[in-house]
């Protein structure tokens, strides 16, 4: 009988490998990249990936060359390694489907309905409203709006409580933290009580906000698991943190706010005009946009402000840039008062701050973003040294950016910072570089590329910039270990943008004296 029920247990286990050597490996045919299956039955090369996918990739890179194949979690991806080939990808080929991917991986993190109009829950064409109220025009009261709440956040507010006599110490990424989500939380979604300085008042708003920075945490934290496809459901307290923050989205509890951004408020009116989603489905397309707006813009901050710290020249240079920026617009730095204003132009005609260099510097450090497109049909894809592959429809074509970062032929000493590298010598962005000779078009992007790049960037990168400007008037800052290391990339989100760090690195700063 034992034997019996052995033999029928072998004969299910061969069957099913069997079954999945027939049905889950893919077998390349003429004119088709090389392909890795992997050794674990739908998850394919997944875990090697996961564990370090810049080493996995330079590895496979080494040995297929530009192009080659992975199963990853029941999908076929087409890595993309040649630079010089990127702009077959990028420019938006008939072949080639953004929308898909990005539309699904919105729905199972943040469980709306679909915003893909194809579907029939909404005819709102996102891409538009997106740029329509975070770019052009816009930007400039979003600016505005966001000098207000940081220097509000930073010097009024009990987030931090500074002071001219004692130094404070925090991790800088817990300081980041708290200023640019709340800064940022404010200037999007609004105040609770518009200017209202009721005391009581202000103390539910500052509890909401805290409760929000909660919630965001708890619910970020599984973020890479929600797209890598798990259901929410398996995480109890992440689970009722997406649900706790989609509750303060509500629109009965979003319309009692003020200053509202155009984003929150078209969103919501385009929501009520052009969708068929309940209530719920609703707030939870806010959520998506609470989370696009910090979860890159948080570790940017951090990064940006660890690298100027470490670097006693990029310290100097953004201190007089400061300095002489509110000399000549004739402003006095005063924590009682917190009334800065700089206006974009004032933002960008700064060097060193303003030209980005400090802040693309960091950014090419620490960014990993995946940019992805899927195939609508079988077709050929054409790569710049005139080779060509047979791509077969549905699969995934990626490109890693962070290949090109980390690139010595394109980067001399890639994992040094230098804050002057997008500097040319005039003291002007640096906007050619090449690899052997070759000039790139594309060498630097931690916002994504064309039809999918990121629709906030300029207002992301400007926040830093302000943000940066600000601790730098207000503030003394140094580090408590003067020769602490830069902590490592936490790579659990990587090909989900900017990585954070995996611990926090202590510093001290209390108010400079005028
Ligand atoms: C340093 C900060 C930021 C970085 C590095 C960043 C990066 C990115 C990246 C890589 C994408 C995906 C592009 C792709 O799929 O190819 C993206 C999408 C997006 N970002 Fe950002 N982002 C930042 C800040 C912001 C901010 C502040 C906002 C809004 C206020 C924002 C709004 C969005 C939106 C709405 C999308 C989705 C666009 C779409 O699917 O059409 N981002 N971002």
């Amino acid at each position: 009988m034992i034997i019996t029920v052995s033999l029928i247990w072998v004969v299910v286990i061969s069957l099913c490998c069997c079954l999945w050597l027939a049905l889950g490996i893919r077998k390349r045919k003429p004119g088709e990249p090389p392909v890795e299956n992997g050794l674990i039955p739908y998850l394919g090369c997944a875990v090697q990936f996961g564990a370090n996918p810049l080493e996995f990739l330079r590895s496979r890179q080494n040995k297929y060359g530009h192009i080659f194949t992975c199963k990853i979690a029941g999908k076929y991806f087409h890595f993309l390694c040649d630079p010089f080939s990127y702009h077959a990808v990028i420019r938006q080929g008939r072949h080639l489907d953004w929308k898909k991917f990005h539309f699904s991986t919105s729905v199972k993190a943040f469980g709306h309905d679909s915003m893909d109009p194809r579907h029939g829950y909404t005819t709102e064409n996102l891409h538009q409203t997106f740029m329509k109220t975070l770019q052009g025009e816009a930007l400039p009261s979003l600016i505005e709006t966001m000098m207000e709440n940081l220097q509000s956040v930073m010097l009024q507010s009990d987030t931090l409580s500074p002071s001219k006599d004692r130094w404070d110490v925090d991790g800088i990424f817990a300081f980041c933290y708290k200023v640019m989500f709340e800064s940022s939380y404010l200037t999007l979604f609004g105040k609770d009580l518009g200017n209202d300085k009721n005391a009581a008042r202000q103390q539910a708003q500052k509890a909401l906000v805290l409760n929000t920075l909660e919630n965001f945490k708890e619910f970020d934290k599984i973020f890479p698991a929600l797209v890598a496809g798990l259901p929410i459901h398996v995480f109890k307290s992440a689970h009722s943190a997406r649900e706790n923050l989609a509750k303060t989205m509500l629109a009965e509890n979003l319309s009692k706010r003020e200053n509202v951004s155009d984003l929150i408020s078209l969103r919501m009116l385009l929501n009520d005009t052009l969708s068929t989603f309940n209530d719920l489905s609703k707030a939870r397309t806010h959520v998506a946009l609470l989370w696009a707006s910090q979860a890159n813009t948080l570790p940017t901050a951090f990064w940006s402000l660890l690298h100027m710290i470490r670097s006693p020249e990029a310290m100097k240079a953004a201190n007089e840039e400061v300095k002489n920026i509110l000399e000549s617009s004739g402003q006095r730095v005063d924590p009682s008062k917190p009334q800065l204003t700089l206006s974009r132009e004032d933002l960008d005609n700064m060097p060193v701050i303003g030209k980005d260099s400090i802040i693309k510097e960091a950014m090419r450090l620490s960014s990993a973003s995946m940019n992805i497109r899927v195939a609508k049909e079988d077709f050929l894809l054409h790569l710049d040294n005139q080779e060509s592959y047979r791509i077969r429809k549905d699969d995934v074509i990626a490109l890693y950016p962070q290949m090109l970062h980390f690139d010595p032929k394109i980067y001399e000493d890639p994992l040094t910072y230098k804050y002057d590298r997008y500097l040319d010598d005039n003291g002007q962005e640096k906007t050619t570089f090449y690899r052997e000779g070759r000039k790139l078009r594309y060498y630097y992007m931690p916002f994504g590329s064309g039809v999918t790049k990121c629709p906030g960037r300029f207002f992301a990168v400007h926040e830093i910039k302000q943000f940066l400007a600000l601790v730098l008037s207000y503030f003394n800052m140094e580090l408590l270990d003067s020769a602490v290391k830069v902590p490592p990339l936490d790579q659990s989100r990587a090909g989900l943008g900017i990585l954070q760090p995996t611990y926090d690195v202590d510093f001290r700063y209390k108010l400079k004296t005028q």
